[in-house]
């Protein structure tokens, strides 16, 4: 039996990462770079030839958007799309909307690191008062979940993983097994995760970990949806641009 193949992309930059604000489950849209970015993104696997019988993405629109553009590089604006909050950023609570350098000036970029990176320290929470509370909870792209009881007010890595792997197990894997070729566009944290399961990467190993804006990395598993060897992560670009693109996210914590 040959090997399964499944492609994730971190959505092109947006307009808040671009600003370097704390983004979360805020519907920020993709900067100029960022549509660029999905663009490049599609043309990179229009180029390797890849064809997807199915794609997923979150209920925010910077993942929406950079999916689109793909699909439209390679052809394929037909295929049928899943959206789910389950593929959502991590929720950044309290600290959604704030200026990650500007955090690390007052909190220092020992705490920053903690929130941003950690597995299971989560962000203070989003209380009712916060400048984006209402806008997120009353979102009517949350009436199909999660529930009111449920609904996020921050989220550690763990929480993260905890929504997004019963969606990977029961709805992606299923497919991936029946031969389907898939696409994911998601968020930094929430392709973390998920990254963190295929690898089993341990609590620690995952804190390293920073994926870049708009560089389609490929999985190639075998029957048990393990990865074969060097089938881990491989991203389609010139490794010392996604290196730096790595680097680049991980400065993003520090104080100016
Ligand atoms: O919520 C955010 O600010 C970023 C990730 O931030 P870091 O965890 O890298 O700080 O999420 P994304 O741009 O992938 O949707």
């Amino acid at each position: 039996m040959s090997n399964y193949k499944i492609v994730m992309v971190r959505h092109g930059e947006s307009q808040w990462n671009q600003k370097n604000l704390f983004c979360g489950w805020y519907d920020a849209d993709l900067s100029d770079k960022g549509k660029q970015e999905a663009i490049n993104a599609g043309k990179a696997l229009k180029d390797a030839g890849y064809k997807f019988d199915l794609a997923y993405t979150s209920v925010l629109s910077r993942a929406q958007n950079t999916l689109q553009s793909i699909l439209e590089q390679i052809g394929q604006t037909e295929i049928p799309v899943t959206k789910t909050w389950r593929l959502n950023e991590r929720h950044y609570g309290g600290l959604t909307g704030l200026n990650k350098a500007e955090t690390a000036a007052k909190y220092g970029e020992e705490q920053v690191a903690i929130w941003r990176r950690s597995f299971d320290i989560p962000p203070p929470a989003m209380e009712s008062d916060h400048p984006f509370y209402e806008q997120i909870v009353k979102d009517p792209r949350y009436t199909d979940g999660p529930p009111p009881d449920a609904f996020p007010k921050f989220e550690s890595l763990k929480l993260t993983i905890q929504r997004t792997l019963p969606f990977w197990n029961d709805v992606i894997v299923p497919q991936v097994k029946s031969g389907k070729s898939i696409l994911i566009a998601a968020h930094g944290n929430s392709l973390r995760g998920i990254v963190k399961h295929l690898d089993k990467m341990s609590d620690e190993q995952i804190m390293t970990l920073n994926l870049p804006t708009g560089i389609p990395f490929v999985y190639t598993l075998d029957k048990n949806l393990n990865p074969v060897p060097n089938g881990s992560l491989q991203f389609l670009g010139d490794p010392e641009t996604v290196k730096k693109a790595m680097a680049e996210v991980a400065a993003q914590g520090k104080a100016k």
